[in-house]
């Protein structure tokens, strides 16, 4: 892959340009999300280009977090990062699923060791504040970066794009930063249906804007993060969000097929929705990302033919080699080797050593 921080602006706009991508040399992911069995078990590891990588905090020393994300020469060099060091069967767009509110016009700073904040969380007064139109235009920049990635990727792996859930973008964004109970979040629910349903109609029409724009720039399967998942009961869950799931999954791919673009896998990752599977596999969602807690055969056990994907406890990269490799055995087990992608049940924490990554990614190939 080439060197992309030498890019002059010109070579970066020249690949923008560019219609064709370099052809596909590994699609172990693809096939696996459509039921196919790959040669080799597909793995890639949720927030794979994070703090735990030595290189990502030497760009971060460099650049804000926003502004990696915003400029996409940063966002695909970071994109790439874990792409050199390890034998990853996919990429992620470098982005953040705060992105979105602040193209809605909302501020969202990144603070250290703090995480997310909102200078002004969201209420019921300034609700009406919030831009919605053409909120997918002002991020294009997230369409530039992908693309400038599937290009400097040259076939290397398939490229992911992604985005949250209704839901958890308005537990953010009431909540101001990452929730502790969604309290905020959850009054609205109950006290204020009107508007809770308003909000989150426009923001799946957004979500769906946006999916069909990070295909059309080249994302070959997507990801939908319902982070906060576990702050649901089903029945809250069911009655409120499953029409924005099946709205979301439909939208994306009816707007693809009608702009003779050939719709991607989806991928459903609920971060404490064990209880909950059964409404995203309904709402027609290709894979479901489990977290640790959730064993894959009980929903194996109701949906045969969906894929699974996940879902080592990031805490056990903490383990001695031999010991993570025992954990990586048992996880195995459960799944099978048939529609399945192994992943973490959540994101990498950022002091995961190095070498343990290594371990897990040799570990899972060395299965078949
Ligand atoms: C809830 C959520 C967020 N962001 C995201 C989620 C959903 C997944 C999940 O449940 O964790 C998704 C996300 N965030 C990031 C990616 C990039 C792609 C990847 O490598 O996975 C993705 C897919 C980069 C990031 N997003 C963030 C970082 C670290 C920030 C930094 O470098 O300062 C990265 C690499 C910051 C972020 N962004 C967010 C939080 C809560 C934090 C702070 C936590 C932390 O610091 O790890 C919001």
């Amino acid at each position: 892959m080439l060197n992309n921080m030498d890019l002059t602006e010109e070579q970066v706009q020249e690949f923008l340009a560019k219609q064709d991508f370099p052809p596909m040399k590994n699609t172990r992911i693809l096939q696996a999300a459509r039921g196919e069995i790959p040669d080799k078990l597909p793995i890639w590891i949720m927030r794979q280009a994070g703090r735990y990588l030595p290189e990502f905090q030497a760009l971060r020393k460099e650049h804000s977090f926003f502004k990696i994300c915003q400029t996409p020469k940063l966002a695909c060099e970071a994109t790439l990062l874990p792409i050199r060091r390890y034998d990853l069967d996919a990429a992620i767009i470098f982005s953040d699923i705060l992105v979105i509110p602040q193209a809605l016009g909302m501020e969202v700073l990144m603070v250290p060791e703090k995480g997310p904040v909102f200078t002004s969380p969201l209420t019921l007064e300034t609700y009406n504040t919030l831009t919605w139109e053409n909120a997918v235009n002002r991020l294009s920049y997230v369409g530039d970066a992908i693309r400038l990635t599937r290009h400097q990727l040259e076939g290397r792996v398939p490229l992911l794009g992604f985005s949250a859930a209704p839901w958890t973008l308005m537990v953010y964004m009431i909540e101001g930063g990452s929730p502790k109970a969604a309290m905020h979040a959850r009054k609205w629910l109950y006290a204020e249906e009107a508007t809770t349903i308003d909000f989150l109609q426009k923001l799946a029409d957004v979500i769906v804007d946006y999916l069909v724009m990070q295909v059309k720039s080249g994302a070959q399967m997507l990801q939908l993060f319902e982070s906060c998942a576990e702050f649901l009961n089903v029945e809250m869950y069911e009655k409120l969000m499953a029409p924005m799931l099946k709205k979301i999954r439909e939208g994306v791919r009816d707007k693809l097929l009608q702009e003779n673009v050939e719709p991607v896998p989806m991928v459903f990752f609920g971060k404490g929705g064990s209880h909950l599977v059964d409404i995203p596999i309904k709402a027609g969602f290709d894979v479901i990302s489990i977290d640790w807690i959730t064993d894959p055969r009980s929903i194996r056990s109701r949906h045969s033919n969906v894929t699974l994907q996940g879902n080592l406890d990031p805490c056990a990269m903490y383990c001695k080699k031999e010991e993570l490799v025992v954990h990586i055995k048992k996880m195995y087990e459960k799944f099978g080797f048939k529609n399945y992608i192994v992943n973490l049940g959540h994101g990498i924490h950022l002091d995961t050593p190095t070498e343990s990554v290594a371990t897990f990614v040799e570990t899972v190939h060395s299965f078949m």
